[in-house]
């Protein structure tokens, strides 16, 4: 029988670095065919398009499968299986597939479905890799061992600190074979080894955990962990959960109740549509207030800059924005497109109104 193919989960938080980390890897891939799936939260393609545009010779834009509808985690039958069915059924199959999930995603069901017929025998998890920003952690977004919180959680016994932040975070750490702790260029000296050493008493045994800017490790590090992660799917549940009572109530109905503390109600996001900006710099600046003003998450898209036939790769994790220019319009309509995704709650007109200002 041929060997199973590789296949690597790269999961983490909105904004963490998953598709910079993945770009890094499919420039150093040594001629290594690797396919991605990629699955993003928000209905705009910002990852895919910026992974087909990479121009790298090993990856074509055919080896390049977006799933846009919905959470890959909750459409794993109608279209994860076929896809991966898909891309096995090629004539001339990839050496490594890896999948980026949504930065709302639980990496479990998705491991999970590596035990379908049809995929067990032909495919395995490489590995698990959590993308963490270095610098959200440290600044306290995912309330996760911040001391200030849980002073104020002893105040008060009555308030729940699991925010559908934080749940996400620690599923997708449980799941981990490997955490990239990113963004190590805006952590402070020291920051990034007393993050490394929090995530390696949170995570399981053996993990390891590494420090990264930009995601760029080597090849090697990330792929051909040899894990087989969907035959110790149970090893990855819920590690720092079983001491909170509201999570007992689900014990009998476990799975039912993962996916609603999950559930993606709980995230909202919408496209937003202008025409020509006449300033960049004004934009970016105006676009980190709206952030702030409005909690937003995370947003990106493409701008369409007046005087600049190129358009601009607008990037937000937070109040931090980061832009660029990366290639021409060519015949695609000159517009501008972003994708805003929050907590559920926003305020979808203010904030339009408030991007088209000025
Ligand atoms: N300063 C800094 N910025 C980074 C680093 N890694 C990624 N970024 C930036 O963070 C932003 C988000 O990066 P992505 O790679 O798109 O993150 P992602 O996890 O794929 O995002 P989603 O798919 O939306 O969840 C981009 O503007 C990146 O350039 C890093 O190590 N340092």
């Amino acid at each position: 029988m041929a060997a199973k193919i590789p296949a690597t989960v790269v999961t983490g938080f909105l904004g963490a670095g998953k598709t910079t980390l993945i770009r890094h890897m499919l420039e150093n891939a040594n001629g290594k065919r690797i396919a991605l799936i990629i699955n993003e939260f928000g209905d705009l393609g910002v990852d895919g398009d910026i992974l087909k545009g990479c121009g790298i010779e090993t990856c074509s834009e055919d080896d390049v499968v977006e799933l846009s509808n919905g959470c890959i985690c909750c459409t794993v039958a109608d279209e994860f299986i076929p896809t991966m069915e898909m891309l096995l059924g090629r004539d001339n199959p990839p050496d490594h597939i890896v999948i980026e999930t949504s930065g709302l995603a639980l990496p479990q069901p998705l491991v999970r479905a590596f035990n379908w017929p049809g995929i067990s025998t032909r495919v395995t998890v490489d590995g698990v890799i959590t993308v963490v920003d270095g610098k959200a952690v440290s600044d306290g977004q995912f309330a996760h061992n911040v001391a200030a919180v849980d002073a104020q959680r002893k105040q008060d016994e009555n308030l729940n600190h699991e925010t559908p932040l934080s749940e996400l975070f620690e599923d997708q750490i449980a799941c981990a074979d490997m955490i990239v702790v990113n963004k190590a260029d805006l952590l402070a000296t020291g920051e990034a080894d007393h993050l490394r050493a929090v995530l390696k008493s949170e995570a399981r045994k053996g993990v390891q955990v590494v420090t990264a800017t930009m995601g760029a490790l080597p090849v090697e590090i990330l792929l051909g962990q040899g894990v087989g992660a969907e035959g110790d799917l149970d090893a990855r549940h819920e590690v720092h959960h079983h001491h909170d009572d509201h999570h007992d109530d689900h014990h009998g109905d476990h799975e039912a109740g993962r996916e609603h503390a999950h559930g993606h109600d709980e995230f909202e996001s919408f496209v937003v549509e202008l025409g020509e900006i006449e300033d960049a710099i004004a934009f970016a600046e105006r676009v980190a207030d709206v952030i702030r003003a409005h909690d937003i998450l995370r947003l990106k898209g493409f701008a369409a800059i007046s005087g600049k036939p190129m358009r601009l790769t607008l990037q937000a994790v937070g109040p931090r924005v980061d832009t660029y220019f990366d290639r021409p319009f060519g015949t695609a309509p000159r517009m501008t497109r972003l994708v805003v995704i929050g907590q559920a709650g926003l305020k979808q007109a203010e904030i339009e109104a408030a991007l088209k200002a000025g």
